[in-house]
């Protein structure tokens, strides 16, 4: 497993981090635009007093950057600058730049070794831990990638400060989806301190991502490859969120805002199944109804569309097997598990329209 750092700060003193995990100081630092802005001069800078030798890609900032016209433009720049096997990539950015970083690193001269420093609350407690690395396809999201582990995980939550609101209530629901999966107490904790996580208010943000980011490394630790079905308890809401991803076009829905939809729908599912009492849904809707979205982005990319469509543009999800989706589906509040058989589709789609039902009512009430 890779190693995970934690703590303020920890982006000085890389070069004996990079020493003593055997890590060349020879380094491609991969940016997007708005991490270059904010932190890539005092990068850099840290890595010309350690002695490093590094080359600085930039990508812009958007979903859209995980394709493969970046990578292969990137890896243009790679060749041009001499970079060969001695050399590592450095990720500094979201869950895009994680995964687009880690999707080069993994397939650069056939793998070189990758560093994840995430700067997003998503990327600190989920991207940068497990290796899934990936590029998305126009027909589905994260279809092409790796399994590649990054050598070392550097978390460090003072980058946080300067992050949109609109971006922390993404993270946030990667966070909310490790208590419903296997940790109830977890889950208690943050319902409690909700607003205090969101306002990165310590000791609760470092609580949040230290258990998240322990969580997601336990479960990847077992289960490396999605292989036993515990892996798959960390797509929980996935299945719908990709499906709203891919109709949203990649642009007008942050992944973790569709995740928290994307739950709402797997909470119904569950309950409507058996599976997961009443007092459990409406406990688990009380915590997913404190989410924020900017005006109008729930109706338009998850109200007014047609449930069908939604259930089409989820048949790309990588949990299918011989065509019939496969969903994750809690039992109680922080249990989770995959089910194996497949579900019928007037199931699912009476589970959307009871999430589309329960956005409409927040909506009356708010
Ligand atoms: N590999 C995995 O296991 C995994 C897990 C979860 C999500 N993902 C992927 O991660 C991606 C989403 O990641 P994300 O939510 O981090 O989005 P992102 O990478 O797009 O970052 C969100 C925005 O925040 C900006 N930003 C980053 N750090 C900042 C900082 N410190 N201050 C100010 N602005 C900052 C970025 O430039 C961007 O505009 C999706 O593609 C999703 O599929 C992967
Ligand atoms: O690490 C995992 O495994 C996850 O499922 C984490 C998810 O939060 C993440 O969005 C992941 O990229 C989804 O994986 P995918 O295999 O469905 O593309
Ligand atoms: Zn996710």
């Amino acid at each position: 497993m890779s190693k995970i750092i934690t703590g303020t700060p920890v982006t000085s003193g890389l070069g004996k981090l990079f020493n003593s995990h055997g890590l060349a100081k020879k380094t491609v630092v991969l940016f997007d635009a708005n991490t270059r802005k904010l932190y890539g001069d005092s990068i850099l800078k840290t890595l010309d007093e350690e002695g490093f030798q590094w080359v600085e890609l930039t990508v812009p900032a958007r979903e859209a950057s995980k394709s493969f016209n970046s990578a292969y433009r990137l890896y243009g720049n790679m060749i041009e600058a001499d970079v060969d096997r001695s050399w590592n990539l450095l990720a500094v950015g979201g869950g895009v730049v994680g995964d687009l970083g880690g999707y080069i690193a993994a397939s650069y001269y056939r793998g070189i070794p990758v560093i994840q420093l995430p700067t997003t609350l998503l990327a600190m407690t989920d991207s940068s831990i497990g290796g899934k690395v990936a590029i998305n396809h126009p027909l589905g999201k994260n279809l092409i990638g790796f399994f590649h582990l990054p050598e070392l995980v550097l978390i460090d939550p003072s980058y946080l400060a300067t992050l949109p609101e609109r971006e922390i209530y993404s993270g946030m629901a990667e966070v909310v989806k490790y208590g419903f999966i296997s940790d109830r107490a977890f889950l208690s904790f943050i319902d409690n301190h909700f607003s205090d996580i969101i306002a990165l208010k310590e000791p609760f943000l470092t609580k949040a991502v230290k258990t998240s980011a322990s969580i997601k490394a336990a479960v990847v630790k077992k289960d490396f490859r999605e292989t036993g079905g515990l892996r798959a308890t960390l797509n929980f809401g996935h299945t719908f969120a990709h499906g709203l991803e891919k109709l949203a076009e990649y642009r007008h829905l942050r992944h973790g805002e569709a995740v928290t939809i994307g739950m709402v729908c797997a909470l119904f599912l569950s309950n409507r199944l058996g599976y997961l009492d009443n007092g459990s849904l409406e406990e688990g809707l009380a915590i997913l109804g404190k989410f924020r979205f900017p005006r109008g982005v729930i109706r338009r990319r998850f109200r007014d569309i047609d449930n069908r469509l939604l259930l089409e543009n989820m048949l790309s999800d990588k949990k299918k097997l011989d065509k019939k989706l496969r969903f994750v589906l809690l039992k109680n509040l922080g249990e989770a598990f995959l089910l194996e058989e497949s579900i019928d589709d007037e199931v699912v789609l009476t589970a959307i329209e009871r999430a589309q039902a329960f956005y409409s009512a927040l909506s009356v009430k708010r």
